[in-house]
């Protein structure tokens, strides 16, 4: 493939992209910053700036560029978007995962290189504490005094060994000590968080500069999404990892959006990393999300977060009639969700958008709300689908089995063979296959090999699903039969994070289940994998599900006092939550409000009041 010169390149599959991004796609002298605000098209830029260092050489085989993200579907997208913009040639050299899948990719490699008594067992567990654990833990320890969320942030920040640790308070030594011999209790199990995966990736790299210097080897070029919200840990390994290396690292995100800091984010992590790493700063100034109407009001809330918010040129246009946001009042829950089922299902048959470009967004527990508005949902006949939910039987939500490798590998052969056409899904094939089976992209021969073994796979599979209808059965069988196909073990070699027996077959069970569970009451395959996909299912999660996501509509349940408990006006943690809820809408946002939730948040009232925002009574069933 011909390497282009720089000044040849062309930005691919968007019409424009502003200067200030065309800047930083070819600044490759220094580290980057590059700020921006919601909607302003940083994923599509990092997409960009992958297939500009790939294509132009300067990224050059065998090395590779290093994307992290926070959460697994914005590494998906951001991987599906690089496979979009760039040659398979290329876009297979471009490694996109979670800073939690990194590291713990690391520790799958390189685990019994910690120095004992650190070294996890080969099969640890993941496990996630709650609240109430770490509290536990202190008190069973005598340790009363001290609170769970400090152990929780010190486990986070603490590098190992902890016997090296100065510590202004010396009992804390001794309480980090307790509470990482506890997890490593039972020695073939070892017990692990990932802050905890995240300091043993800390050890190991420093007890062996090895592997540091071939981690740079290999990454030249390292892009950091949501930055924001980067913790102190995740930070120190990226230090470790490129501070004052021949790497160049693009870190890309919006302080407004910054809604982890309970869960230990660094408060001014691009503050501390442009000073670190002695980066540029780009900032891009468009909305490509939102039209003009919405950007009105999401600026508002943008300058009670940083009063120097530039307002972004919005660039969608509106396409429909009516409000575009207003506050719901309902007199009770229940009249609540009726109406709000009602106004969707109008809206449906009104042609205006499909149920699965609606999202329902609720600050915690969607799991409530689904026991409320479900019901209501289908007796307008449609379906909620509350996205963290597991299936049942599986240790793994949906939003996250539709993530996996294993499900996009999957989903896209039987797409393929229960529908006339679906090219997209025939191109994932093929460059997933082609990788998993060490196959040259650049080989003609090869290429013309797989595609006649996976047409003849395809017409296998098209004729399993003429003669079986969906059940458990069928779908057991049909998932067997196309991992036989593409090789468990090459799967399993290409994706490290399959490496363990326990985390492949999470994702594994948990697809399986989830394909179960859309078969039941089917007797149709096209709507078995409509409804796995979530196809005609108004999506329901939290605000921090709802992350990097997009959707036509956005009705956001509970603007009460009670979902809002700690609101603070200006820049505090819940009023970046709400901007986040706000701007996953292209179209429009509605809010609910009802006594049964809670008091009225008056602040907001007031504040998008100022933009012509009312409070008016909800859409009634
Ligand atoms: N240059 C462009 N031309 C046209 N559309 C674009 C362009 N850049 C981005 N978009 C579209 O705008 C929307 C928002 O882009 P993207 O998701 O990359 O924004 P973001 O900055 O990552 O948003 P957020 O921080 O709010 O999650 C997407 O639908 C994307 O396809």
């Amino acid at each position: 493939m011909a390497i282009l010169r720089p000044d040849q390149w062309m930005p691919k599959g968007v019409a424009s992209l502003e200067p200030a991004a065309l800047r930083a796609i070819s600044e490759n002298d220094h580290n980057l910053c590059v700020v921006a605000s919601a909607g302003a098209g940083k994923t599509e830029f990092l997409a960009q700036k992958a297939d500009y260092l790939l294509s132009t050489g300067l990224c050059r085989a065998p090395q590779r560029i290093l994307a992290i993200s926070f959460k697994s579907d914005a590494a998906k997208n951001l991987k599906d978007r690089v496979r979009a913009r760039c040659d398979p040639a290329l876009s297979s050299r471009f490694d996109s995962l979670t800073f939690d899948a990194f590291s713990k990719g690391l520790i799958d490699r390189f685990g019994p290189l910690v120095p004992p008594p650190y070294t996890p067992s080969p099969n640890y567990e993941i496990v996630f504490p709650a609240f109430r654990d770490w509290d536990d833990f202190l008190a069973r320890h005598g340790y009363r005094h001290l609170s769970g969320k400090t152990l929780e942030k010190a486990v986070a920040r603490c590098r190992l060994p902890i016997a090296d640790l100065n510590l202004k308070k010396p009992e804390w030594k001794d309480v980090l000590e307790r509470f990482w011999r506890e997890y490593y209790r039972d020695e073939t199990a070892t017990q692990l968080t990932f802050p905890m995966i995240n300091r043993l990736t800390n050890y190991v790299l420093s007890s062996d500069p090895r592997l540091i210097a071939g981690l740079r080897a290999t990454y030249p070029f390292v892009f950091l999404d949501e930055f924001q919200d980067t913790t102190y840990g995740q930070y120190d390994l990226l230090k470790q990892l490129f501070l004052d290396s021949e790497a160049r690292v693009t870190a890309v995100g919006d302080n407004k959006q910054r809604i982890m800091v309970w869960a230990g984010a660094m408060p001014d992590a691009f503050t501390t990393f442009a000073s670190d790493f002695h980066a540029k700063q780009e900032t891009l100034l468009s909305n490509w999300r939102s039209h003009p109407e919405l950007v009105e009001i999401q600026h508002v809330i943008a300058l009670t977060l940083e009063q120097s918010s530039a307002k972004p040129d919005a660039k969608r246009i509106k396409d429909v009639d009516g409000d575009v946001c207003a506050i719901w009042d309902y007199a009770d829950r229940a009249s609540e969700c009726e109406g709000v089922a009602q106004w969707i299902a109008d809206a449906v048959s009104a042609g205006e958008m499909a149920p699965e470009d609606c999202a329902i967004l609720i600050r915690f527990r969607p799991d409530k709300l689904e026991t409320e508005l479900g019901p209501a949902l289908a007796s307008v006949g449609l379906r909620l689908r509350n996205v963290a939910r597991m299936p049942k039987g599986a240790k793994i939500a949906i939003q996250d089995i539709l993530t996996e490798d294993l499900t996009v590998c999957l989903m896209a052969m039987i797409r393929v063979s229960a529908f006339p056409k679906a090219p997209d899904d025939w191109h994932v094939l093929v460059d997933r296959i082609s990788t998993m089976w060490g196959i040259d992209p650049n080989d003609e021969d090869e290429q013309d090999a797989l595609q006649d073994d996976l047409g003849a796979k395809v017409a296998e599979v098209r004729s399993y699903l003429a003669g079986n209808s969906p059940s458990g059965a069928s779908c057991a069988e049909l998932t067997q039969s196309i991992l036989d196909f593409i090789g468990e073990t090459e799967l399993r070699a290409t994706v490290p994070s399959y490496h363990r027996d326990k985390d492949y077959l999470r994702a594994r069970d948990g697809f399986l289940l989830l394909l179960q569970e859309s078969a039941e009451d089917r007797d149709d395959w096209a709507e078995v994998v409509n409804s796995f996909d979530g196809i005609d299912q108004v999506p329901l999660m939290s605000i921090h599900k709802s992350k990097g996501l997009e959707f036509h509509t956005v009705i956001f349940f509970g603007l009460d006092e009670r979902s809002w408990w700690n609101f603070e006006p200006n820049d505090s943690e819940e009023m970046r939550a709400f901007f986040v809820a706000f701007t996953r809408a292209m179209q429009r946002v509605f809010f609910t409000s009802c006594s049964g939730r809670g008091t009225k948040l008056t602040y907001i009232d007031d504040l998008i009041g100022r933009v012509g925002v009312e409070r008016i009574p909800g859409p009634p069933s």
